[in-house]
């Protein structure tokens, strides 16, 4: 069994995505910018959005954070998405999921300028992932592949479950796997005999927040195990979707979490909003030249 460590991998990128901050700033003098939109209280939310916070610092981002009380309107989000999308200095926009109830999250997410969409959550995006061609792909699925793809785990031909059918993990992980040829299943809070179609699995992926949902009688032998659930147990500690002491002993790899899929997720936000300051750059130089 072999441990595939996201906090490693996710250091090795942090540092590619430094070097490549350096260049930008020496060849164009742009830095690129992350702006992060946060409504109301949520610890959960403000611990994760401070987070990334820190990782752009590190990286060498202008960052900067939005912070709106739960009681906002609609109208307000929408007036600072808007300005976000017409600031130069923004070259990413994350608006912080989820949002309070009375918020139509659709519509805002609708309303990000795709090429400032960096969580990958724009239609437009969401459907140049699904016809194979190059768009921002959310940032865990992105992450989760780029794991498999660090420890030499091809997916092609091989029998891939992913357990969650969200528009933010589930769906793009899935068009991810099948983008790289592999045979794909997605099992879903309605599925019959959900036992039945893991252990038929060669990678298992699962986010759905449920501790202990993967249990060893649930996965073949040598499986490849990816963990992207996150809860917290009533004493507080984090654990994944998976029961990884027992898992892991049938697992040829296995991620843990934390530790596995939650750091390549900040990372890949970073590597995203790189991606989109290199095409604004380009973007801003053909303007000035023509
Ligand atoms: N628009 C939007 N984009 C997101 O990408 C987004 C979001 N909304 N809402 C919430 C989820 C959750 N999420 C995580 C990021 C990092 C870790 C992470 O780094 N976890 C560490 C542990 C962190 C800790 O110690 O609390 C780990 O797994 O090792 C986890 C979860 C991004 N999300």
């Amino acid at each position: 069994m072999q441990i595939l460590d996201g906090r490693a991998l996710s250091k090795k990128i942090e540092e590619k995505v430094s070097q490549e901050v350096k260049n930008l700033k020496s060849t164009c003098g742009c830095t690129p910018g992350l702006a992060v939109v946060l409504v109301g209280q949520d610890p959960a939310s403000a611990a994760y959005v401070n987070m990334k916070k820190k990782a752009c610092d590190r990286a060498g981002f202008y960052s900067i954070t939005h912070d709106m009380p739960e009681s906002i309107s609609q109208e307000a989000i929408e007036k600072t998405i808007v300005m976000l999308n017409n600031d130069t200095n923004v070259d990413g926009i994350l608006i912080q999921l989820p949002l309070p109830e009375h918020i139509d999250t659709t519509k805002l997410l609708e309303l990000v300028d795709p090429a400032k969409d960096v969580d990958g959550f724009h239609p437009f995006n969401v459907g140049r992932l699904a016809t194979g061609l190059d768009g921002f792909v959310p940032c865990t699925p992105l992450g989760v592949m780029e794991l498999l793809r660090e420890y030499n785990i091809d997916v092609k031909g091989k029998n891939c479950v992913v357990v969650g059918a969200s528009n933010i993990v589930g769906k793009p992980m899935a068009a991810l796997l099948l983008n790289a040829n592999a045979t794909v299943e997605i099992c879903h809070i309605f599925t019959d005999d959900l036992k039945k179609h893991t252990l038929a699995a060669d990678v298992v992926l699962v986010g759905v927040g449920v501790i202990n949902l993967i249990t060893e009688d649930m996965v073949k032998d040598n499986v490849v195990i990816i963990d992207i659930g996150v809860s917290r147990t009533p004493e507080g500690k984090l654990v994944g979707d998976v029961d990884f002491e027992n898992v892991s002993k049938k697992s040829s790899y296995i991620t843990p979490s934390p530790g596995g899929v939650g750091p390549m997720t900040i990372a890949m936000l970073l590597s995203n909003t790189v991606k989109a300051a290199k095409m604004n750059a380009k973007k801003l130089l053909e303007k000035s030249e023509a």
